[in-house]
């Protein structure tokens, strides 16, 4: 295994899985820390962890766990993979988690670059674009867990650390890797060994590739692994993949902009689960005997607007809310398997963490893609389509179930 992965969500690492197997890296998404020794073809190995929103110094005892293991694997290269709009609270996780692998490698100079142009997130002068909106502009204003409000990532990030955060402007990556290098060094040399790296296009993002070969840790969301395969002397040999057909369910526990547009738009039956129902114990058997009574893609949601997700986080806590939809979605998803069901699609990352992890599989095989950022994978006989929030396209559960049977 060349280049070693830890990813703080499990749709941001099948995100990055999804990158690199594009690439031609021969990639496998782990489920939390395995036991044994990874398959020796494996080329990439990509850590998911659940690790985003939980409090700080276990997010860095995870994260050092899946380093470690990840070393054993002979990996030669680390990649810390956190969400394109940089979700984090003043507190962490990006922060101590990057401090505490930088540490542990010994790196001297350590990017961040959650940029990834084909879902719109852009880096200009170390502020954090969506589409044409500032971060703090974008939606994610209002992120139940990880609310975004201020767009300059120097100041997101020092606010993490205990230090400065220097910063590679975009006029000196359109120069190209050796002056992106020379101005690494020179942060190194003035004290900033955290920096943020400016990109607006894939081809910035190949030259960071290819400044950062040989660096033993980068931090980023997916795109900062377009240039990253090119680095090593890979076989070549993609594995095939077989489609399945048959019965699908989709849950989501997103309430991103893009996944309300989602369930809106879905033409399938549908069924709300409100955060009251949740913690009045609904059960998931009963989710499950309504999915299973549907024809056509049933769809279990619980997204809603900001003001609805307030005040019921007002009302009950947030964290209490959290647990009890995830618990629910996680245990639907468990009935469901154990009632047959061999095709799940999942929206929103905490969601999908929760789902997966009821799920248990030791690893995920990487598919094809449905949207930018979103691969269908396989544990085993059942076959998931893992959705981060803001991504995909307004007919996306449809798409994913099509996408679901073709083989590849
Ligand atoms: N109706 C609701 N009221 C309050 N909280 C909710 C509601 N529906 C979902 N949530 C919670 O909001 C959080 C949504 O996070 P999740 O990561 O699943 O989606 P996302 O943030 O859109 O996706 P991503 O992390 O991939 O960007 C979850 O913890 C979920 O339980
Ligand atoms: O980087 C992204 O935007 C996604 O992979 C993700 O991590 C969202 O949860």
């Amino acid at each position: 295994m060349y280049l070693g992965c830890i990813g703080d969500d499990f749709t941001g690492s099948s995100d990055l899985g999804n990158t690199l197997v594009k690439q031609g890296m021969r990639t496998v998404q782990y489920v939390g820390v395995p036991q044994g020794p990874a398959d020796p073809a494996v080329e990439a190995g990509v850590v998911a962890l659940k690790s985003r929103s939980i409090p700080a110094s276990e997010a860095v005892r995870l994260s050092l766990a899946a380093l470690d293991w990840l070393r054993d694997q002979g990996c030669t290269q680390f990649l810390f993979k956190y969400c394109s709009t940089f979700d984090s609270t003043s507190e962490g996780n990006i922060g101590p988690v990057a401090e505490a692998l930088a540490e542990a490698l010994g790196a001297e100079s350590v990017i961040f670059c959650p940029a990834f142009p084909a879902t719109g997130r852009t880096i200009y002068q170390g502020h954090l674009f969506v589409g044409d909106h500032l971060l703090s502009e974008s939606g994610m204003q209002h992120h139940p867990l990880t609310p975004m409000t201020d767009p300059d990532l120097r100041r997101v990030l020092a606010a993490q650390i205990g230090g400065a955060v220097g910063h590679v402007p975009a006029a000196t990556v359109w120069q190209g890797p050796e002056a992106i290098r020379a101005a690494l060094a020179a942060e190194a040399q003035a004290g900033r060994r955290f920096v943020i790296a400016d990109a607006i296009r894939d081809e910035d993002l190949l030259s960071w590739g290819r400044a950062l070969a040989g660096q033993r840790l980068i931090t980023g969301g997916s795109g900062i692994a377009l240039g990253l395969p090119g680095n090593f002397p890979l076989s070549g040999q993609a594995g095939a993949w077989t489609g399945q057909g048959g019965r699908v369910v989709a849950l989501s526990g997103s309430c991103s902009t893009a996944t309300r547009r989602q369930v809106a738009a879905h033409d399938g039956p549908k069924r709300e689960v409100t955060a009251e129902e949740a913690l009045a114990g609904l059960a998931p058997e009963d989710l499950a005997d309504w999915a299973l009574a549907q024809d056509g893609l049933p769809l279990i949601y619980s997204s809603a607007d900001p003001e609805t997700v307030a005040a019921a986080q007002k009302a009950h806590g947030r964290e209490k809310v959290a647990a009890a939809l995830e618990g629910l979605f996680g245990a639907t998803a468990r009935v469901l398997a154990a009632r047959g069901i061999r095709r799940l699609i999942s929206a929103g990352g905490e969601t999908s963490g929760a789902v997966v992890e009821a799920l248990a599989p030791d690893a995920l095989e990487i598919g094809p893609e449905i949207d930018p950022g979103v691969p269908v994978m396989r544990a085993g006989d059942m076959v998931l389509a893992l959705k981060s929030g803001n991504f995909g396209a307004e007919d996306f559960f449809a798409k994913a179930a099509r996408v679901m049977e073709q083989d590849q």
